[in-house]
């Protein structure tokens, strides 16, 4: 049975025009205009009102390894609300295993390097990150606007990157079918060349959230 905090390609690919992108090395799924201009807006909105630096789990030493900033979204906002009701609508998932949803400013010159978004079982910040909800389950990423320049979003074993694009939804399954982290999930929020790039992540946990 499919656990609360799970999806599969088959309940995507039930919303028109979901794609998958063609790779046995991870389940990778795109889908453009999944969230409506006005929506965007309201969340870009959000997102300028109430930011704070962003932080790394295991952090490595590198100072410059994620330099955006970042929103932890009210989630009693009627636009809050929207969204989430849409992700639910499609992933099919139970809203208990949902993080708090975030929103991502990137000035020029920020980025994120590359990084997987599971959490290492053996790092020094598992306890702090997964001990009450587990590991992370799906990443669920949406740009809110068009960058000027940079600030695609690279997978690098998959040889491909992602360029922004208003309402455009990215989702991927964080682990491998034996349900340990998937390195070919590996990617790179690129540094912005020109413009401001604002996105929404929503991740998922095995277990109930908070
Ligand atoms: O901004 C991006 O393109 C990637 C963001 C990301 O990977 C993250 O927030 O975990
Ligand atoms: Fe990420």
């Amino acid at each position: 049975m499919l656990s609360p905090g799970d999806t599969t390609p088959d309940i995507l690919r039930a919303h028109p025009g979901v794609k998958r992108v063609p790779s046995p090395k991870l389940e990778l799924f795109m889908c453009d205009d999944f969230l409506p201009p006005d929506l965007c807006d309201r969340l870009i909105e959000l997102i300028e009102a109430d930011r704070r630096p962003s932080t790394v789990a295991d952090y490595n030493g590198d100072a410059a390894f994620r330099t955006s900033e970042t929103c932890d979204l009210d989630v009693k906002h009627p636009a809050v609300i929207d969204l989430e009701r849409r992700l639910h609508t499609f992933n099919g998932m139970d809203p208990a295993h949902g993080e708090t949803p975030q929103g991502q400013r990137y000035a020029v010159g920020q980025e994120f390097k590359q990084h997987t978004d599971w959490f290492n079982p053996g790092g020094a910040d598992w306890e702090k990150y997964c001990s009450t909800a587990g590991q992370r389950t799906w990443t669920f990423m949406i740009y809110l606007n068009e960058v000027e320049a940079g600030g695609g979003t690279r997978f690098k074993v998959l040889g491909k990157t992602v360029q922004p694009k208003r309402g455009k939804l990215l989702c991927w399954n964080n682990r491998k079918p034996d349900g340990s982290g998937n390195v070919n999930t590996l990617h790179h929020g690129m540094k912005v060349r020109a413009g401001v790039k604002y996105v929404i992540t929503k991740w998922y946990r095995e277990k109930p959230w908070g």
